[in-house]
């Protein structure tokens, strides 16, 4: 152990620590599953401007031919995660899977290709009625809409003033999702109105059942991510081993209170990675 240049930091949980020892010991039948704005790329203030952190795709890169799978499970339109992460076409990352909006869409780095439902209607009406919700009142001033085909989300990180803004668009758009049959995900300073049915849980559920991955690794760093701790929580419970990665500097408590080991955002989270890639 001491020939590694980079220290492997260790899980606070009994769980977490058994989940790493299974990563550690039997690879081949691990499944790493990574979120991406937050977890492997940093937060900035502008979406279209996120990109992967530098050592994002090469601790992935390091990984893939060790475990079973890896796989990016995100709230981005899979292309977009795909585009700005930089994943299509490294060598390396010839399996790589990406999950998008929540693991409605699916893009697999074999065809290249993105396979995704049909659109909600509903989709159609919120960005219709969304813009006079939004010159209604001065509470959100400088909230913005980002168009993500399949949803619509309002980011308040550059408002007047971010978390005032969010609190008060809360519950108006919760009620604009609801008449037109979709949910409101709320997120790090985003409330984004979606299609129901489908949640990071029940794609990382579906995607371990596919591949047969007997141990689970998730990282994530918002809310969206606590339904696949959710899940690997059941995993475990049925005998699966699982480690649970928050990439986080407190700005989502509710996710690092569950979380088996806390890493401060993208750079100390894709160290982890590379550092668990160096040692099998
Ligand atoms: O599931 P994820 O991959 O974490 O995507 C969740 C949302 O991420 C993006 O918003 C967040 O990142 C932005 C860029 O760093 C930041 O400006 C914003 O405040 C964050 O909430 C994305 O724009 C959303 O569409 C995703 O749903």
């Amino acid at each position: 152990m001491g020939s590694h240049p980079h220290p492997l930091p260790t899980p606070v949980t009994p769980a977490g620590t058994e989940g790493l020892a299974a990563l550690l010991a039997r690879p081949g039948k691990a499944l790493v599953a990574l979120d991406f704005d937050g977890t492997l790329a940093d937060i900035v203030p502008d979406p279209e401007q996120a990109r992967a952190h530098p050592g994002a795709v090469p601790a992935l890169v390091a990984l893939a031919p060790h475990v079973a799978s890896v796989a990016v499970i995100t709230g981005r339109p899979a292309d977009v995660a795909v585009r700005y992460g930089g994943f299509a076409g490294v060598p390396g990352l010839e399996h790589l899977v990406v999950l998008g909006h929540y693991g409605a869409e699916r893009w697999d780095a074999v065809s290249g290709a993105v396979q995704a439902p049909e659109p909600h209607p509903g989709v159609a009406a919120v960005r219709a009625e969304l813009p006079g919700l939004l010159a209604e009142s001065d509470s959100w001033q400088g909230a913005w809409i980002e168009e993500k085909g399949r949803a619509v989300a309002v980011h308040t990180r550059r408002a007047t003033d971010p978390q005032g803004a969010f609190d008060a668009l809360r519950e108006p758009l919760a009620g604009l999702a609801a008449r037109h049959g979709l949910m409101l995900e709320p997120g790090r300073l985003v409330l984004e109105m979606r299609p129901p049915g489908v949640d990071k849980g029940v794609a990382l559920r579906e995607y371990v059942d596919e591949i047969g991955a007997e141990t689970v690794v998730y990282g994530g760093d918002d809310l969206g991510d606590l339904p696949a701790f959710a899940a690997v929580d059941t995993l475990r419970g049925d005998g699966h081993p699982g480690l649970l990665l928050c990439s986080g500097t407190g700005e989502v408590p509710e996710l690092a209170a569950k979380a088996d080991l806390v890493l401060p955002g993208p750079g100390a989270l894709t160290d982890f990675l590379a550092a668990v890639a160096a040692r099998l």
